[in-house]
């Protein structure tokens, strides 16, 4: 059995058991980036994470929406195209590309990327329906602030819970209520860009959009939301207020998960402090799988430095993990098929499923990613150092398997292993229940029972009759996950 599933909440700083909202489907939306300079490696931390947390709960069995969202008007947006002169649609279309081909060199995969500008009706909506609850009020403007006396659990996931500690914006103060109110529609100056509204020519402001993007794709209460700890104050408790607030649906989000801070010294890397390094640049040295294999090196939560001493190491870790996964392939084709297997082969297979264990159990307890990488460190050598010279079909292909699922996490292979072909498989499967047959009985229980498991996770069911075993296998599908 695999371990159960937990994951920190910042919400209520403990850890969560994942429970989804609809059973077997899992819906995260996560705080993309603002467009208006260079995708960096800050960024790419968090949309690595969250890509590769993704793909364990889609290994633990569960379908996931994952909802990505681009800011495409903005402040900064503005401020940059005023900056530089151009057109603040040319910056947006500029710093997407850029920001498209950084996930693509990263190997994340997103199922939808929902944009501001293409949300509007739907923004203006959300704050009707904050108006008319009470929870929001017009300034002679036309802006439109959300007023946080209304909401009284605000606070509780930063843990700011003194109203000195909420200061927002500090632009408008003299027609807001309270210096804490944020904005949900700022009217437009001369020269800036608008959309037309019930409060007159103006713009959403920033929290409100994910809001309205996350609700409209994935329903009024959904599983986890995401982004980096930057944005847990104000961002991430603005959106809580607004969507609680309107939607009624409380808890809106059952886990808050955040990403911890790529840093430069003291600082967190951010475009606006200028010490970004570009992804394109770090991808184009060391190639975009080791930049993904490096963030995996460390804990989510924990803020973490970038070196290209550390880059080196994870560049070497992953050159021996893809000569594994070519080592393996070439002998998945001369593998010997025992008749009977030696105590060394048991022994390196209890080893090989042990490591697959202490894989599933570091990603199950708080998604400890450098734990994992040292399961992986751990399988790689015993694929060197015992499978390599006993190439026994047992244990080449139980390592492949593992191989094939621990890259249907990670992601990071060149290539990853092929399939098993269906006949490979049942033959694999009748070497397993035998080997697991000759375990008990010679009363190894433990190995038996790890073998057990595994063949549970190629849909094969066990029926033991005194010394006899039957089995059959049930869901083939399962079978590569
Ligand atoms: N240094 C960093 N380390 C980890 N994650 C980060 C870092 N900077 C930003 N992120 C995360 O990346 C995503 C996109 O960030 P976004 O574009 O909003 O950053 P920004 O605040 O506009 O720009 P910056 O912080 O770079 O000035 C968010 O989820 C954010 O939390
Ligand atoms: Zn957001």
């Amino acid at each position: 059995m695999l371990p159960e599933l937990k994951i920190y909440n910042t919400l209520t700083k403990t850890m969560e058991r994942i429970q989804p909202v609809e059973p077997g489907l899992l819906k995260m939306y996560v705080c993309g980036p603002t467009v208006y300079d260079s995708t960096h490696v800050g960024h790419g931390r968090a949309y690595v994470m969250y890509d590769v947390f993704k793909r364990y709960l889609n290994s633990r069995g569960y379908h996931v929406i994952h909802v990505m969202n681009i800011t495409d008007i903005d402040d900064k947006i503005i401020n940059r195209a005023r900056d530089e002169n151009r057109d603040w649609m040319e910056i947006v279309e500029t710093y997407t590309k850029e920001y498209l081909e950084a996930l693509n060199s990263l190997n994340v995969q997103v199922d939808h990327h929902p944009r501001v500008t293409q949300h509007i009706d739907e923004i203006i909506e959300f704050i009707q329906k904050l108006i008319e609850r009470g929870h929001a009020y017009v300034t002679p403007s036309g802006s439109v602030y959300f007023d946080v006396n209304t909401y009284e659990d605000y606070g509780r996931l930063s843990g700011r819970l003194v109203k000195e500690a909420w200061s927002q914006e500090p632009d408008f103060l003299s027609e807001k209520k309270n210096p804490y109110d944020f904005a949900l529609w700022k009217a437009a100056k001369p020269g800036e860009p608008f959309w037309e509204s019930p409060w007159g020519k103006g713009r959403p402001g920033w929290h409100i959009e994910c809001s309205v993007m996350s609700t409209r794709y994935l329903g009024e209460r959904f599983d986890i939301h995401g982004g980096g700890t930057d944005l847990i104050f104000p961002h991430h408790e603005n959106e809580r207020a607004q969507s609680e607030s309107a939607l009624g649906s409380k808890p809106w989000v059952s886990v808050w998960m955040h990403v911890g801070m790529l840093m430069v010294g003291a600082d967190k890397m951010s475009k606006s402090l200028k010490n970004i390094v570009p992804i394109k640049e770090v991808v184009k040295k060391w190639g975009g799988r080791t930049l993904r294999y490096w963030y995996l090196m460390s804990h989510y939560r924990k803020p973490v430095s970038f070196s290209e001493e550390s880059l080196e190491i994870a560049s070497e870790q992953l050159k021996r993990l893809n000569q594994v996964s070519s080592l393996l392939q070439k002998l998945g084709k001369e593998a010997v098929e025992p008749h009977k297997a030696s105590d060394e082969d048991l022994k390196i297979l209890r080893s090989l499923l042990k490591t697959h264990y202490s894989f599933h159990a570091a990603l199950s307890e708080d998604f400890n990613t450098p734990e994992a990488v040292a399961s992986l460190n751990e399988f790689t050598t015993i694929v060197f150092r015992d499978i390599q010279h006993n190439p026994k079909y047992i244990l080449v292909n139980t390592a492949f398997r593992i191989l094939r699922e621990f890259d249907n996490v990670f992601g990071v292979l060149e290539t990853p292993p092929e399939a098993l072909v269906e006949e490979d498989v049942d033959s694999y499967i009748k070497i397993l229940v035998d080997v697991r047959k000759e375990l008990r009985n010679r009363k190894m229980y433990d190995l038996a029972d790890m073998i057990r498991s595994e063949l549970g996770r190629l849909g094969v069911t066990l029926s033991d009759k005194g010394p006899e075993t039957t089995w059959i296998r049930v869901k083939k599908q399962a079978l590569n996950k």
